[in-house]
């Protein structure tokens, strides 16, 4: 198991600053780098990938410099955004050429196993020219896969795919995850990292806006409002009674329920049930209405 640690990392080219003051460590599982265009993420993972000094502050792989250290390419399998393929080679002969450059001992027995881990054997002999985008996508998979890395670094590698075939890199990338691989893809749409990471890194304006797992993002938020809907036995009381506590900022009713809408998340949390029991009222259900990784995003982008 490996881990990439960054220490106080910034990148600059001339007067751009792509990566401000990064710190951050990425362990073993599926880490999603969520950040709109222009972030800085493909700076960060070409950091990461040892393609690109740091301005300032260090990138570490199981404590040993990144940089100018070509050893961490037994370690590292990168997928990177763009697709540097020859078109003439079959999915065979490519995926074993990257295993002869890493010197497998068995290189063709290597590829054929990556390119079954990524379910594309139907296609073994095909020229590359002929693969649809998700195809392409699949061999640069096997490519990045085909030494057993123990940290599987992934730019945009949702981009231009089906929903078939994100579904099919989603169980994949979970599968390396849950088996112990450090899995970091980047992505500018909320849903991808929503539906897979375990840990959220947030990179706004080349800032780390935010880290954690999704819950831990929105809770750190504290000065943003929290939506929940409530169903409980008696509505109307309970929607005067959560006003005269004082414990929501705004209270509504429709036929949906109680909405609350409170910018004071723990003390709510603890008010909620307090004043029930002591209203005689039952909760049925309480349910965070608004926790899309699209409103934390925003909220985020927004600060
Ligand atoms: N080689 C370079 N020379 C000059 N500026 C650069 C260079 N590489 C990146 N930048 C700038 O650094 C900033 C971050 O770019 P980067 O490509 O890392 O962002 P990103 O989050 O990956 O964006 P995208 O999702 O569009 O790929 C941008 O303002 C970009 O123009």
């Amino acid at each position: 198991m490996s881990t990439i640690q960054l220490s106080g990392v910034s990148r600059w080219f001339g007067n751009v600053v792509a990566v401000n003051d990064v710190t951050m460590t990425v362990g073993p599982g599926v880490t999603g780098l969520l950040g709109p265009n222009g972030a800085g993420k493909s700076t960060l993972l070409a950091m990461m990938s040892g393609f690109l000094p740091p301005s300032s502050g260090t990138v570490t792989l199981d404590g040993e410099p990144v940089w100018r250290h070509p050893d961490i390419y037994r370690t590292v399998g990168l997928v990177p955004e763009a697709e540097a393929m020859f078109d003439s080679m079959t999915a065979r002969e490519f995926v074993t050429a990257n295993a002869e450059l890493h010197y497998l001992p068995r290189p063709a027995a290597a590829a054929l196993a990556a390119i079954e881990q990524v379910e594309m054997l139907e296609a073994l002999d095909r020229p590359i020219g002929t693969f649809s985008k998700g195809m392409k996508q699949r061999i640069k998979m096997a490519t990045a896969l085909v030494h057993e890395p123990a940290v599987l670094l992934l730019d945009e590698p949702f981009n231009g795919m089906d929903p078939r075939q994100r579904l099919h890199l989603l169980a994949l990338l979970q599968r390396l995850g849950d088996s112990g691989t450090t899995v970091l893809f980047s992505s500018h749409i909320l849903e991808e990292v929503e539906d897979i990471a375990g840990t959220i890194e947030v990179l706004v304006a080349g800032r780390q806006a935010a880290s954690g797992n999704f819950r831990e993002i929105r809770r750190l938020m504290t000065g943003r409002p929290h939506q929940y809907e409530i169903s409980s036995s008696d509505d109307r009381s309970l929607a005067a009674a959560i006003i005269a506590d004082g414990a929501a900022d705004a209270v509504s009713i429709s036929a949906a329920g109680l909405q609350v809408q409170t910018s004071n998340f723990g003390a709510f949390v603890h008010a909620l049930p307090r004043i029930a029991v002591a209203e005689g009222i039952s909760l049925h259900d309480v349910t965070p209405a608004d926790e899309s990784l699209e409103s934390v995003f925003a909220y985020l982008v927004a600060r």
